[in-house]
């Protein structure tokens, strides 16, 4: 109220103004002018159902109830044609007319008490001759927009509000309006999105997609004729890889060109789902030599031994890994001193390809690494490719069970990460940083039931986005391996022009098939 008022916490002590005598027929017209007011805005507020209201009215009155029903019949046939005919425009229409219905029915009529008892509601003292009363402003829904699943509400913040308040209500607004999940999501100024989730579109399993097929709107890389333009669409693909499916519907897809991915989650939260389908959505950059996986599975390769075919290399003891890593350093520094002041993003290509380095279980090379001289190379590699290998395209994709600072002492130096079903509350916020649990990602409640599930937040992403990992299961490991796995003649065949940077002769000043050498 201090905002409001100034340093005066309460209003002017109520005073008596002298009486006035006031002509009967000057308050009746007051009074019905005010009526007038009111129900002029009362139509305008419900300007779709007022006219849709008196128009069955009068066609009741012309045509009875009888003709009422085959009104209904009728619109029902329009509706299953138009569906047929035409499902995206009828969609539309449909998610338009149940928000419409899901607003006047549900939220409207809890709205009020909603705001006041979460205290969204901001209530300001005011004085009439007689009394203390108060004036409540509520915020109010500009527009809403429901599917099955959902509904999202855009609502306009009071004057002193922040999203951070209304974060903090999610809970609360969750059982009022008897959502399953409720997401708050920040606009840039002045409005919140509410995301009231009612049914879990990831419960099925997500099946992986076509990588060969055509893509919607374009084709596929294998079927455009210029190699070049194929490559070209290839690289394109590495700044989007298919992972899974997003509640909403939508593909999931990860960056990979020019970022690290950490995948963080409790054991058997379907991490090595993650990191298959991110492996296996760069199948045709690797089958094309656009990029090598060097893989690290310091499990002995329980997880990763299936997909060795595919790999440019593959350590998995801790010896082997420190020497990868070791590697992987010298190639960084090598191409950073090349493409130095003449690129800042490095451009695959198959002379040059883009090194993915992938890790299982990242904390067993951090915190459980008993030898003392592999631990320090290890913990000096891993940083410096976090630090400096984006650019000159050597990433790391890992996965972690424990993402506490002392066990993953660099994991803020992933851009990318994904928390998937995690056991204590306040792991959401140690990966993808403080403040993602309000933001609605409530990783510690994903049940066990489904694994894949997580939630992922992208450099530049304000809020968190749950969505599930396809399920990779080991027929469609084998499948992979078999279809995308690179040709023996590693660093042969033809090189797409595509980085004008790149040296006529090898690429890091080595013979490309090097890499596979040390291997
Ligand atoms: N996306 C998914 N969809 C459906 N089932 C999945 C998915 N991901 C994993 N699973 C199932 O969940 C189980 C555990 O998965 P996974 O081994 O990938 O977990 P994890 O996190 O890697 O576990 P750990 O840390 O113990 O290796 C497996 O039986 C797998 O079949």
């Amino acid at each position: 109220m201090s905002r409001i008022y100034g340093d005066q916490r309460m209003p002017r002590i109520p005073s008596r103004p002298d009486k006035m005598r006031v002509p009967l027929w000057m308050l009746l017209l007051a009074v019905a002018g005010k009526g007038l007011v009111l129900g002029v805005r009362w139509c305008w507020r419900h300007r779709i159902a007022v006219p849709v209201a008196v128009g069955l009215l009068v066609f009741v009155h012309r045509f009875g109830l009888l003709g009422l029903v085959g009104l209904l019949v009728g619109l029902l046939l329009v509706a299953v044609v138009w569906r047929r005919v035409h499902p995206v425009s009828f969609g539309w229409l449909a998610r338009w007319v149940w928000g419409r219905v899901r607003l006047a029915f549900v939220y409207r009529r809890r709205w009020r008490p909603a705001m006041v008892h979460t205290d969204l509601a901001i209530r300001v003292p005011t004085s009439n001759a007689d009394q203390v009363t108060f004036d409540d402003y509520y915020p109010r829904i500009r527009s809403i927009r429901s599917t099955r699943a959902v509904d999202v509400l855009r609502v306009e913040l009071l004057p002193g509000q922040t999203p951070e308040q209304w974060a903090e209500q999610a809970e609360a607004l969750r059982h009022v309006f008897r959502a399953r999940r409720c997401q708050v999501q920040a606009e840039p100024h002045r409005f919140v999105r509410l995301h009231f989730h009612h049914r879990d579109t990831l419960v099925r399993p997500v099946t992986p997609g076509d990588l060969d097929g055509p893509r919607p709107g374009d084709v596929a890389p294998d079927l455009v004729d210029d190699p070049g333009a194929a490559s070209g669409l290839l690289v394109a693909e590495l700044g989007a890889v298919p992972v899974g499916r997003c509640e909403d519907g939508s593909p999931w897809t990860l960056p990979v060109r020019g970022t690290h991915v950490l995948v963080a989650g409790a054991t058997g939260a379907g991490k090595g789902s993650v990191l298959w389908s991110i492996i296996r959505g760069l199948g045709p950059a690797v089958r094309a030599g656009l990029v090598k996986l060097w893989v690290c599975d310091p499990k002995g390769g329980m997880e990763l031994a299936f997909g060795e075919p595919l790999f440019a290399r593959f350590a998995t003891t801790t010896g082997e890994i420190a020497d990868l890593l070791d590697h992987a350093v010298t190639v960084m520094q090598r191409r950073t001193a090349r493409l130095r002041g003449r690129t800042r993003l490095h451009t695959p290509t198959v002379g040059d390809p883009l090194i993915v380095v992938v890790v299982d279980e990242i904390a067993s090379l951090t915190a459980y690494v008993t030898d003392r001289d592999v631990k320090k190379r290890i913990g000096a590699a891993l940083p410096l490719l976090l630090s400096q290998g984006r650019a000159p395209g050597v990433v790391v994709l890992a996965a972690v069970q424990d993402p506490r600072k002392e066990v993953l002492p660099f994991r803020d130096l992933f851009p990318v990460r994904v928390a998937l079903r995690m056991t204590e509350a306040e792991q959401p916020d140690l990966v993808l940083g403080s403040g993602a649990r309000d933001r609605g990602a409530r990783a510690d409640e994903i049940p066990l039931s489904l694994p894949g599930v997580g939630y992922v937040l992208a450099e530049g992403q304000p809020e968190p986005v749950r969505v599930r990992a396809a399920h990779i299961d080991d027929t469609e490991i084998s499948r992979t391996v078999w279809a995308y796995r690179p040709s023996t003649a590693t660093g042969g065949g033809w090189t797409p022009d595509l980085d004008p940077y790149t040296d006529s002769g090898s690429a890091d000043g080595a013979d490309p098939a090097g890499w596979d050498e040390v291997a």
